[in-house]
């Protein structure tokens, strides 16, 4: 049973009467495993999130994703926003929504070392693919019935997460899991919380937002421009925002809105959604982020980015992407689009094709392979665009601007590499690089206030919320993966017991590090000082 069938009127229940209203049947959690229940196989995912793992259940022999649980701050104990994660994927059950299965707890092989805790990891079915990882495989291209069975599986899950007053403040390509049996599955309820307020409604939009929330939520590149302008009480619609990012970036085969900071982000959506007004953004003045922006009047231009998508397509995504929250298209309605219902029609899951699987690691293999490829003809043409440099992806004039197609998205990449030789001047597709700008400068401060939920992503948490400077930047999309990686134990102290050497614990690098830095000079240790404070201040911002 949903909260909205248990509740008239749509008020919002308490997070308890939430959870007992709608228990999932409890033989679909086992509960607390050992690690050794699951031979792991390989890494996943490696980024600002941590790691996770691929492996199978000795029991059942099924494979799962071991999402491990970052304890950046061993002392403050288990991290609440894992705890949030947990108990609403605990208590979620649809089918286009990642399952809890069980938790995995892996013991320190040193026991008799009290000060290292037991590593958590969430268990969840493995899935072969993430949509940004299948994206960007070069042999994979979409067809229109793949993209609308896609976003309508998207769609359910959102409809459902909505209607039990979820939001999901993190839709990303990068966290819709798609199986190789066509099933889709929303992933990632790090930044999730319950919403007070009314649930959507047919032909209402995203409504009026009931409270206040954190505005720093949602990754950079899928952050609507309420949220850019701290709009803190904010709606659903700040997921149906991501899902009209997600959609264009489905039809073009690369993220729509690559901002390089918070300001130009504002600025690459009034170029594609025209600039606010009074008319298509109501009160967007009124907004705490608006006062220090004078975006000039520019037109919409989503037709002409799109337009060869078709007329139906272009009408999805702009009320998907409408500027004014109040009536962004909400789930419900998205679902009875007539892009759904026109030629070519949906496929069914089972009718998709499969693929090999693409994860956030696999980006490096794909890149790996794009590499391979012959070099282009001097002045090759094929999947440039005129404008297809460097800033968002986004063309002028005709076309969508993302560079020609093969198939429907066309991909990051030319379908293969014998495609017709390029002409005159420009850099074939497969070589040139992914038109994603570089991960964005450390801030050099962040904004005040965080009245709730920002992701533990280690550190201190952001000292921000509101009112932030423009090209302050306050969240950072893991994208750019041709970017130097991190260091490993910049991201996390902690280590797996199965392939590494023991790290000394915090304490006792703490001890190290102050038995050195007494026997150094009061400048050596200025300059350590400075270096460590820098150090802690772009770990901080890379995971939050
Ligand atoms: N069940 C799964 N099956 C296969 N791959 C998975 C699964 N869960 C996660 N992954 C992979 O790991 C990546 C990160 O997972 P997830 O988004 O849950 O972690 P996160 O720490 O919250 O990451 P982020 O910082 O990107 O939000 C996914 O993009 C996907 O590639």
């Amino acid at each position: 049973m949903s909260i909205l069938e248990s509740q008239e009127g749509g008020n919002a229940p308490s997070p308890r009467s939430f959870a007992i209203a709608h228990q999932r049947p409890k033989s679909s959690f086992v509960g607390c495993s050992r690690i050794t229940d699951y031979e792991v196989l390989g890494k996943l995912g490696e980024g600002t999130f941590g790691e996770v793992h691929r492996a199978r259940s000795k029991k059942t022999g099924a494979l799962v994703a071991l999402k491990k649980i970052i304890m950046h701050n061993e002392k403050d104990g288990f991290p609440i926003t894992a705890l949030r994660e947990i108990k609403l994927l605990k208590l979620l059950s649809h089918k286009n929504i990642l399952r809890l299965e069980d938790m995995a707890v892996e013991h320190p092989a040193r026991s008799t070392d009290k000060r290292k805790r037991p590593i958590m990891y969430m268990v969840t079915p493995y899935m072969d693919h993430d949509l940004s990882g299948l994206l960007d495989n070069p042999s994979v291209h979409f067809t229109v019935p793949q993209i609308k069975c896609y976003m309508l599986q998207l769609l359910e899950g959102l409809k459902y997460l909505h209607a039990n007053h979820i939001l999901h403040r993190d839709m990303k390509a990068a966290n819709l899991l798609i199986n190789n049996k066509g099933i889709l599955q929303i992933a990632d309820f790090g930044l999730a919380r319950h919403y007070d307020g009314e649930v959507p409604k047919p032909g209402k939009g995203g409504g009026e937002g009931r409270r206040d929330y954190t505005s720093l939520v949602v990754t950079r590149w899928y952050r609507p421009p309420e949220l850019l302008l701290h709009l803190k009480r904010y709606t659903t619609a700040i997921d149906m925002w991501g899902v009209g990012c997600v959609f264009g970036e489905m039809l073009v085969g690369k993220p729509i809105l690559a901002g390089e900071s918070d300001g130009h982000q504002l600025e690459i959506i009034f170029e594609l959604c025209g600039s606010p007004t009074d008319e298509n953004m109501p009160g967007w003045r009124s907004l705490p982020g608006a006062e220090a922006i004078h975006p000039r009047p520019r037109p919409e231009t989503i037709s002409q980015r799109f337009g060869s998508h078709g007329p139906v397509a272009v009408s999805l995504l702009r009320e998907l992407l409408k500027l004014d929250w109040r009536s962004r298209i909400n789930a419900i309605d998205a679902l009875q689009h007539p892009y759904f219902r026109t030629a070519p029609y949906p496929a069914q899951p089972g009718e998709l094709p499969s693929f090999e699987e693409s994860h956030e690691l696999d980006r490096r293999k794909f890149h790996d392979r794009r590499a391979a490829l012959p070099p282009a003809p001097k002045g090759g043409t094929v999947g440039r665009g005129p404008h297809d440099g460097s800033n968002a992806g986004f063309g002028g004039g005709g076309g969508d601007g993302f560079g020609s197609r093969n198939g429907v998205n066309g991909g990051r990449y030319p379908r293969n590499s014998r495609d017709p030789p390029p002409a005159d001047g420009r850099v074939p597709a497969w070589h040139r690089d992914r038109g994603l700008p570089p991960r964005p400068p450390p801030p050099i401060d962040y904004p005040l206030d965080h009245p709730d939920g920002y992701r533990d992503r280690g550190g201190r948490p952001p000292r921000g919320g509101g009112g932030g400077r423009q090209d302050v930047d306050t969240y950072i999309p893991s994208y750019d993966r041709d970017a130097p990686r991190r260091r490993r134990d910049d991201r996390d102290d902690r280590r797996h017991d199965w392939d590494r050497p023991r790290r000394p614990d915090f304490d006792e690098r703490a001890r190290a590090s102050r038995t050195r830095s007494r026997s150094r000079s009061p400048i050596v240790r200025d300059r350590e000082r400075d270096r460590d404070r820098d150090r802690d201040r772009d770990r901080d911002m890379y995971r939050r």
